[in-house]
């Protein structure tokens, strides 16, 4: 049955979805990759398409921006449609000298300074973790082909203007790896709901030396981080 936000039916999403923040990456993703296609999502321009991937059932839609639009969707995609886990497929800004442009970055963890998953844990810290299963084959299928990955903590920040730069020396201080702005939001609704997330993003900028991706970059070349997650999580025993 349709929910508020998905105008789609049981059936109509594959039990495995990628979720791009963009939802003209969500286009992007289906174009280019996926051959049966029909688009399941409209409502909003919230674009969410089913296909195969060599051969194998997939879906992508977007999630929007933030950890509020994010859990929306991953809550109705979890609770109303048969999906059991999502992979968001994001662009990041790096906060680590290391961790350039263009390269990719899987969160193990996702620390934040939302309150959504205080609210699940009565007020406690819930340590927001991508599933381990999920992570494994990634990196397995990047270290089968070479492909360089960093695998760490990343913040997801309800402020994508930031106000206190200090903040960003903190997280560096703390080893984390990169900013954005939906992956513990993401494996907040996963653990409530019992079901599998995480997340794999390409740094779009850099924090530290201002250095950035155009937003068509960012729309249209993220084919690394697309096709390793794809192959990993559809084509990989
Ligand atoms: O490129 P996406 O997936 O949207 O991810 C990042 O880009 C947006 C901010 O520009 C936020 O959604 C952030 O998490
Ligand atoms: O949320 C984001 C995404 C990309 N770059 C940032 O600085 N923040």
């Amino acid at each position: 049955m349709p929910t508020p936000h998905i105008a789609a039916q049981m059936g109509d999403f594959a039990e495995t979805v990628l979720m791009p923040g963009d939802p003209l990456r969500a286009k992007m993703l289906a174009d280019t990759y996926l051959s049966d296609v029909r688009q399941v999502n409209g409502v909003r321009n919230m674009l969410g398409y089913s296909g195969l991937y060599q051969g194998r059932p997939v879906s992508v839609m977007g999630s929007g921006m933030g950890i509020p639009s994010l859990s929306i969707y991953a809550h109705e995609l979890f609770s109303q449609f048969g999906v059991e886990r999502i992979v968001r497929v994001g662009s990041c800004g790096a906060t680590q000298p290391h961790v350039r442009l263009g390269e990719l970055v899987i969160g193990m963890g996702a620390s934040t300074d939302s309150m959504v998953n205080r609210k699940r844990l009565g007020g406690f810290d819930f340590a927001a973790i991508a599933d381990y299963r999920l992570l494994e084959r990634v990196v397995r299928t990047a270290d089968a082909r070479g492909q360089k990955l960093h695998v760490g903590n990343v913040f997801s920040a309800d402020l994508f203007y930031e106000p206190d730069p200090a903040l960003f020396e903190r997280m560096q201080k703390m080893g984390i790896l990169a900013v954005e702005m939906e992956a513990a939001g993401l494996y907040g609704v996963a653990a409530e709901l019992g079901k599998q997330a995480l997340t794999v993003l390409t740094v779009s900028d850099h924090i530290l030396t201002g250095e950035k991706l155009s937003a068509q970059q960012r729309q249209d070349d993220f084919h690394d981080m697309l096709r390793l997650t794809l192959d990993a999580l559809l084509t990989t025993p």
